[in-house]
């Protein structure tokens, strides 16, 4: 059984259909990278998987369930770092980290290794406010590698990356695949997508 199915999703936006039937599935340890155009559907396609947007039409399933935020099983196989992270404007980014991974069942071990890996040990006692927009980006990518997930939805996370954290990106993503972690991905780097990615799903254009 897939890790992810999607079928038949339609969304619109009054006349505007932005995804039309669209129909995939995605096993453990594949990397699909959704491509297409500016403003093609790429954020709303990874909205619509992970629950934080609700289609018109069709379905998504997680292990052949329908996937529903709210199922406390949902919440723990999916990691995704999406536009739109809230953080808690009291919390340090190490507190941050940790209170991830314990929420999801973890524990604090892999934090250490994940703040070094994005560059974020520098700033491990600072509050996200005082945080540069590369460092927040950057909290959220490390907020999905902090914690257990069977399933990783990213939205370009080449976003704000340095060379040197491109290349680690790329690195890490290979490494969530021998996992036997399923990737969904948005993104516009053609290098990341020609290094990782199993399969491309176009849309748009
Ligand atoms: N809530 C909304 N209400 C109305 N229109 C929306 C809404 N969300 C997205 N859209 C429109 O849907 C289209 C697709 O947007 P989306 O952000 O999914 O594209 P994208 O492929 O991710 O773009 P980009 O490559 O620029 O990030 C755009 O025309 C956008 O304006």
């Amino acid at each position: 059984m897939s890790t992810l199915a999607v079928r038949g999703l339609t969304r619109r936006f009054g006349a505007l259909v932005v995804l039309d039937d669209v129909r995939f599935q995605l096993d453990a340890g594949q990397i699909a990278v959704v491509v297409g155009p500016n403003g093609s559907g790429k954020t709303t396609l990874l909205r619509c998987v992970v629950g934080a947007d609700r289609p018109d039409e069709g379905e998504v399933l997680l292990d052949g369930r329908r996937c529903d935020e709210t199922d406390p099983r949902v919440r723990a196989a999916v990691a995704a770092a999406l536009d739109d992270i809230d953080f808690f404007p009291d919390l340090s980014v190490v507190e941050h980290l940790e209170l991830l991974a314990y929420a999801h069942g973890g524990t604090a071990e892999p934090v250490a290794e994940v703040l070094a890996e994005l560059a974020l040990e520098p700033a491990r006692d600072q509050l996200p406010a005082t945080l540069s927009s590369g460092q927040r980006r950057r909290l959220a990518l490390a907020s999905c590698f902090v914690r257990p997930r069977r399933l990783l939805v990213l939205d370009e996370p080449e976003q704000r990356l340095d060379v040197r954290g491109r290349a680690w990106l790329a690195q890490r993503l290979l490494r969530e695949k021998a996992a036997g972690t399923a990737v969904l991905m948005a993104s516009h780097d053609t290098e990341l997508i020609d290094r990782v990615a199993d399969r491309r799903i176009e849309i748009g254009g």
